[in-house]
Formats: structure tokens, C-alpha cells, sequence
């Protein structure tokens, strides 16, 4: 089977200064895969090398095709567009800039809108949403384009826990028949959640089904915490 996205031997600089390396992954349709690692770890960077957005210094990254739901903060909300509007954004490259959208094309961010189960307030301004509905707009658009691989970048920032388990539910949904990535800092919730976890510090440090990472010095070594860290204890990994 054709992995969604591989990567192998990646490397890659930003600003000059080395912040990938060496990394090998491989992601295949089916899983819902949690990236870990410490702020700076370089999460983000993976993300957008696997986008095709960073010049890489050594390696390969090979996928279908990827598509990103970035920090929200990263998105501007406060214009007037309408939900179905702001999906479609995610066709511009495929439409053209100034093209008009054909039938297709609605018809591809209504059936990513339903997906996301925003299908009744497609004409909604997008000023008007909740955050956890903001989100679900953010997936809606990433998924018009039918990408093999989802990349969800801190997904649950500011979310109240229904919200975090609606998304939890429809990324479960979503990566029944693609890759899905999602970075994140809630660990316990990937553990629970996720079927596959991979550990990142600037390298991949471990990966594989949370019941397979059940040693602590692995955890020691990517959040750089000694063995007294509350993360072992919450993770389960310390004896009580
Ligand atoms: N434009 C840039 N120029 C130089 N260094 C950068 C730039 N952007 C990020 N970095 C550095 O690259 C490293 C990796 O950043 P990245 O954002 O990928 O980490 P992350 O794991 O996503 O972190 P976080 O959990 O805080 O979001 C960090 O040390 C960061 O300071």
C-alpha cells in the first residue's frame, strides 16, 4: 500500500539554524496518529515541510496530497465572508484566483461542510461562529481539496471540552479513510484517543500505538524531564 505521506531522512533549517533531523515517518489511511513533543520541538516545522513549504536540507517527503488546518490564531475571522465562502478559500489554487467557482466546486465544499456536520449553516457569517464551530470551518476547508493526509496543528487551543470531543469524534471519523496528524500538548487525551503517537524533538524520538511506549526514558527524553516529571505520573508510567 502507498503510505499517505512518508517522510525519510528529512532535515531542515529555519532562519539558518538546524531544526529537523533525521526524521522518518511514515502515515497510512486508517490512522489517527497524535505528534508529541516540547514547545520548539519542531511540530509545526514537520507540518510544513510535509506541506511542501519549507526548502529541506537532506531527505524526502512524498504524499498524495496534504491538507492543513493551521493554529487558528494564524487565521483573519473578522471578515464577512460566509462558512461556505471561507471553505471554498481552500479551492483558490485549484479554481484560480479570479476564476468563478463552477457547480463542482460547491458541490465539493457542501459535502466537506456536511462532513464537518456544518451543512445548515453554510450562509452563516463566519463572525458568528463559536470556536469550536470556527474549527470544524478550518477542517471543512482543509477537506475539500480530499487530501490523503489531514495535518491538524493544535487543534483544541481555547476549545471547552465539548467542542474537544466533537473534534475528537470527527477526526476519529475522518481518518477511517485518510491520515490523520494531529499536533497537540494534551498527552493523555492523544494517549487515549490516538491509535498511533510519535514522539518529536527535533527527531523522532519514538512511534507506535500508545500501549507500545510505555517506557518512561522515551518521554524523559522527548519533553526533557526527569524521572519525578508529573507527565509520567499522568501518563501512567511511574509506579503509584
Ligand atoms: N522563522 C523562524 N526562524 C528561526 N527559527 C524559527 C522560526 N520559526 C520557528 N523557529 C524555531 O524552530 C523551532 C521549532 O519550531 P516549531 O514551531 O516547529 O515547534 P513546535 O514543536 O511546533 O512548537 P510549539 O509546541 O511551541 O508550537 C523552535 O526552536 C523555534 O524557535
Amino acid at each position: 500500500m502507498t503510505a499517505a505521506l512518508q517522510m525519510t531522512g528529512v532535515a531542515a533549517d529555519l532562519g539558518g539554524r538546524p531544526v529537523l533531523r533525521d526524521v522518518d515517518l511514515r502515515l497510512d489511511a486508517g490512522d489517527f496518529t497524535a505528534l508529541l513533543g516540547p514547545n520548539g520541538a519542531g511540530k509545526t516545522t514537520l507540518m510544513r515541510a510535509a506541506l511542501g513549504l519549507l526548502p529541506l536540507r537532506a531527505g524526502t517527503v512524498s504524499t498524495a496530497s496534504a491538507g492543513y488546518v493551521p493554529q487558528r490564531h494564524e487565521f483573519t475571522w473578522d471578515f464577512p465572508a460566509s462558512v461556505q465562502d471561507a471553505v471554498l478559500s481552500g479551492l483558490v489554487r485549484r479554481i484560480g484566483l479570479l476564476r468563478r467557482p463552477k457547480v463542482a466546486h460547491w458541490q465539493a465544499v457542501w459535502a466537506a461542510l456536511d462532513q464537518v456536520k456544518l451543512g445548515d449553516l453554510r450562509k452563516r457569517p463566519v463572525g458568528e461562529l463559536s470556536g469550536g464551530q470556527r474549527q470544524r470551518v478550518l477542517v471543512a476547508r482543509a477537506l475539500v481539496l480530499e487530501p490523503a493526509v489531514l495535518l491538524l496543528d493544535e487543534p483544541f487551543t481555547g476549545l471547552d471540552m465539548p467542542a474537544q470531543e466533537t473534534l475528537t469524534d470527527l477526526f476519529t471519523e475522518i481518518a477511517r479513510e485518510r491520515a490523520v496528524l494531529m499536533a497537540t500538548h494534551d498527552l493523555t487525551a492523544a494517549a487515549y484517543t490516538c491509535d498511533r503517537l510519535i514522539l518529536l524533538n527535533r527527531t523522532v524520538i519514538a512511534s507506535g500505538p500508545p500501549a507500545d511506549l510505555k517506557d518512561p526514558e522515551v518521554w524523559m527524553r522527548t519533553f526533557d524531564v526527569g524521572p519525578g516529571s508529573h507527565l509520567l505520573k499522568a501518563l501512567d508510567l511511574v509506579g503509584a
